[in-house]
């Protein structure tokens, strides 16, 4: 992985871009904020801007971590208990822009209509209820590894977190797909439109507040009749990933195979990231998948608190499917 460690003078000159850009950008779900966000980000300490853009041309290794912000903690108060408990801004407004910066030199930050109520900004809290669930918000079982969002053929090819909290040192995993050492016919196998991703369950309007109906709808068919896609695609020698191996079908015994030598060896490739307080962290969707390992939720306000962003590369590819910036 890749560690970019941020000094005293491009911190100040971030605190000056934020306290200028907080007036600016008051509601990120906003068109307006978007356009805006892209033109001040320009303006983040030229090292920054130019180790995000090596990221993004893929000179990396595939994990982008940003550190040396400082969080202030009284500001943010608790942790919420819910990504819902939230009047107007966060308390965290200042993280998010940040992240939608670092982002906006990525791509387009984008989300989701039928996750966490359409907003941008995604919070990853544990949530008493969730513990055991596949979803950012559990805790206590094992997240397995995935792509972000790989049921869908619009996800982000980027995704982003920062840090406000995580006193537990809970464990986020990492694996690269570059990393794996699999036989050509595995791989052949893995190539070819075998298999099926079903949407997790982030994107079922049991866990959104307001359904918008239509968008559930597209979900609810994807749920009922995923289409069949390959895990291994792109260059044949250096392969992108898609898989989610907890949701996916397989069309045949060769490729329920093949899904179990890619998960074996993915499992034994994945290392831990501890993620602090100030990091924000950039996984390529395309080249690494992540899950995180179990940790114990204390649901008093003093848990790890992440913020989270999807970013696309080519925001033509999901025109048909837009409102804004909401996929759905
Ligand atoms: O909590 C984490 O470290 C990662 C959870 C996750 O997979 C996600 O939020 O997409
Ligand atoms: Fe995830």
């Amino acid at each position: 992985m890749d560690r970019l460690e941020i000094d005293a003078a491009e911190l100040r000159e971030i605190d000056r871009l934020l306290d200028e850009a907080e007036g600016e950008l008051t509601d990120l779900d906003s068109d307006e904020a978007l356009q805006c966000a892209t033109v001040l980000a320009h303006r983040l300490p030229a090292r920054i801007r130019r180790c995000l853009n090596e990221f993004r041309l893929e000179r990396m290794s595939g994990v982008l971590c940003i550190s040396g912000y400082v969080v202030d903690q009284e500001r943010l108060g608790a942790t919420p208990a819910h990504w819902r408990e939230r009047e107007g801004n966060s308390r965290a407004h200042r993280e998010e822009l940040l992240l939608v910066l670092y982002g906006s030199l990525l791509g387009d930050p984008i989300g989701w209509a039928t996750q966490q109520d359409g907003r941008l900004v995604h919070d990853v809290v544990p949530i008493r209820g969730h513990e055991h669930e596949q979803l950012g918000s559990s805790s206590e079982s094992l997240l397995t590894w995935h792509t972000e969002d790989a049921f869908h053929p619009l996800r982000g090819d980027f995704l982003g977190f920062a840090c406000l909290r995580n006193p537990y040192a809970a464990a986020t995993t990492v694996g690269y797909v570059d990393a794996l050492d699999l036989p050509a016919s595995v791989r052949e196998v893995l190539s070819g439109e075998r298999f099926s991703i079903r949407p997790d369950e982030s994107h079922l309007p049991k866990n959104n507040s307001q359904p918008a109906e239509e968008a559930f709808e597209r979900v609810e068919e994807m749920q009922r009749s995923p289409e069949r896609v390959a895990v291994l695609f792109g260059d044949p020698d250096r392969p992108y990933i898609r898989a989610d191996p907890y949701f996916m079908g397989v069309a045949d015994r060769e490729a329920q195979a093949a899904l179990d030598e890619l998960t074996k060896s993915m499992d034994e490739l994945m290392f831990d990231l501890r993620l602090e307080s100030g990091d924000f962290c950039f996984l390529d969707n395309y080249r690494v998948v992540h899950g995180r390992k179990p940790f114990t939720p204390r649901h008093d306000g003093t848990d790890r608190w992440l913020k989270r962003i999807n970013v696309a590369s080519d925001l033509r590819k999901s025109r048909a499917a837009r409102v804004g910036r909401a996929i759905r």
